[in-house]
């Protein structure tokens, strides 16, 4: 069993909490509204933007140049691949890079990220990719369940586009690398007395993500500035 799967088994709850999450379900069955799946996307974006930094780090935290380049390959992904995914889609809606940008940032989106950089900012470069491995992970696991038959079976699946990025080969690979990463790094920096705190940090990402989510779902208007209710 490699170190994820043991990840996953120890914080079983909260895995579950965030893989089968609502949202989730009613995406796979093409009933989630709009409205959710948009400040979805929007937050998501802004959530994409602290995630690159976060792979930054990693690039600053790594003693090698391999781990180097595993930090320098989530950076690309993101900035390369992933955000155009989120351009494309929210330029349907008529939602320019510049405008996404400039939304404010949710506070489900400040606790996840902040969380993670956190994470490597006091800790090490395990520290850091435990705790980004719920993000990279999960979303291939998600990507593969809501696309059982393959991303040709979609059809005019609503949210086939974001299903199909997912449940392809090519992220697909993008999180099997990941994860290859992550088990070579623990047989080098972990010890089993670390394990239960790097569980505790993966359980807590994995709340994060759910919560996540659940912020997309319950799109309350933002709070605005004094004296408007919270
Ligand atoms: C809330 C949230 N969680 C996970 C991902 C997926 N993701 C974020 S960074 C990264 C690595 C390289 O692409 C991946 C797969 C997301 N987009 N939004």
């Amino acid at each position: 069993m490699d170190i994820f799967d043991r990840l996953k088994q120890a914080t079983p709850a909260e895995w579950t909490s965030y893989v089968d999450h609502a949202f989730v379900r009613q995406m796979g069955a093409g009933t989630l509204p709009q409205q959710a799946f948009r400040t979805y996307l929007v937050q998501d974006y802004l959530f994409l933007i602290q995630f690159a930094r976060a792979y930054a780090l990693a690039v600053y935290k790594s003693r090698t140049l391999a781990d180097m380049r595993a930090a320098q390959a989530g950076l690309s992904a993101i900035l390369d691949v992933e955000m155009d995914l989120h351009v494309r889609l929210c330029g349907r809606w008529g939602l320019q890079p510049g405008q996404i940008e400039a939304a404010p940032e949710h506070q489900a989106t400040i606790a996840y990220t902040r969380f993670v950089l956190d994470c490597g900012m006091s800790g090490d470069l395990l520290d850091l990719h435990v705790a980004l491995a719920p993000c990279v992970v999960g979303y291939a696991e998600i990507g593969r369940r809501l696309a059982p038959a393959g991303t040709a079976a979609l059809g005019d699946h609503p949210y086939r586009d974001w299903i199909g990025e997912y449940a392809g080969d090519a992220y697909q690979e993008i999180a099997a690398m990941a994860r290859r990463h992550l088990d070579d790094l623990a047989a080098r920096a972990m010890t089993e007395r670390r394990f239960s705190e790097l569980a505790a940090l993966f359980a807590k990402a994995s709340l994060l993500e759910a919560d996540f989510w659940q912020m997309a779902l319950d799109d309350r208007p933002l709070t605005g500035p004094a004296g408007s209710p919270s």
